[in-house]
């Protein structure tokens, strides 16, 4: 398979994950809309030429056997090149359930062995777009991080947009922020959705902080890997047991902040995001007649292209199954 048809082949992936949820909008089952996405993806990476392995998914297989980590993706056809798989068919599982903004389905590829096997416990994040990549500090306060994006967008304090999740562990933060007087948006759930949008001027938003999946954050790196952003992230394991997890992730020193560069160890990484319902950067899936227009960004790191791909499915052709 040609490199670019993987770019190509992965957007299908996130198109079908996002079409097989988006059907049960605003339905409250959560369980049947995340069976529902993980469903699409399943048959849309069965048409993928690739040898690929699940290293970021639902779960381990001893849980709940949808997506799991070490899952075989793609035909596993004589001669294929082996990848790593990071997917997360659906982050936010109750915005689809609920009908709210900010549900995207995303995949992230890369070479096997490359991507960083996040355990699935919480990670702090800061997250920028290009032109503040260099200037953050996860051990500064985030007032100082303001600042200094500040000063590299060559805005004023006041002008810089932080997206913040909102949950009362960033309270503080929250506050912080609010006390240079930075503008904050608070997202209920969403972290990738968030982390995209800091690197995509139009979308208004300059940063992304808080605590978060360490699964979400892996694919937030690959995306800013992408597209020469930057993420620094902490894992933030809470009992012995979350240590061991990191540790068997090869994270010996889990006090270590890792970087974008950390989490994806390839200069060749695709990513692919399918929106859901609207998000800063995406529009959500749009129906008409017989018809869904999905909105996917996908982009590949090595050859530096980015493509928005606007689909058509006539749905009683689609090789998505829709979920009744
Ligand atoms: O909901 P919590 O436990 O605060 O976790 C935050 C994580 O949940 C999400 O908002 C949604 O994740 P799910 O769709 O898996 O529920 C992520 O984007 C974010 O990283």
């Amino acid at each position: 398979m040609v490199n670019h048809d993987i770019a190509m082949g992965i957007v299908r992936v996130t198109e079908a994950a996002a079409l097989a949820c988006s059907n049960l909008l605003g339905r409250g089952d959560v369980d049947l809309i995340e069976k529902a996405a993980v469903d699409g993806v399943r048959h849309a990476f069965d048409l993928l030429p690739i040898k690929g392995r699940v290293v970021i998914g639902e779960c381990d297989l001893d849980k709940k056997p949808i997506m799991y980590i070490g899952e075989k993706v793609g035909t596993w056809e004589d001669g294929l090149k082996e990848y790593d798989v990071a997917i997360d068919p659906l982050d936010g599982s109750i915005l689809v359930a609920k009908g709210r903004p900010n549900a995207i389905s995303a995949v992230a590829v890369s070479e096997k062995g490359r991507i960083f096997r996040a355990p699935q416990i919480y990670m702090k994040k800061m997250a920028v777009g290009p032109k503040a990549k260099g200037c953050i500090d996860l051990n500064k306060s985030l007032v100082e991080n303001i600042k200094c994006v500040a000063e590299a967008l060559n805005k004023d304090v006041e002008e810089v947009t932080v997206m913040i999740q909102d949950r009362p562990r960033h309270k503080d933060l929250i506050e912080e922020a609010r006390s240079v007087g930075a503008r904050v948006k608070i997202f209920g759930e969403g972290d990738i959705a968030a982390a995209l949008a800091t690197a995509f001027e139009e979308t208004g938003v300059d940063m992304l902080v808080g605590i978060g999946g360490a699964p979400e954050g892996v694919l937030a790196a690959a995306a800013l890997k992408c597209l020469g952003g930057e993420i620094l992230v902490r894992l933030m394991p809470e009992n012995q047991r979350q240590i061991d997890m990191c540790k068997r992730a090869g994270l010996l020193d889990v006090e270590k902040i890792l970087s974008q560069d950390d989490l994806i160890t390839s200069d060749d990484v695709y990513f692919s995001a399918t929106a859901i319902t609207d998000s800063d950067l995406l529009r959500g899936i749009i129906y008409k007649e017989n018809y869904a227009t999905t909105h996917s960004v996908v982009m590949r790191s090595s050859n530096g292209v980015l493509r928005f791909v606007d689909a058509i499915h006539k749905l009683d052709t689609s090789l998505i199954k829709v979920q009744e």
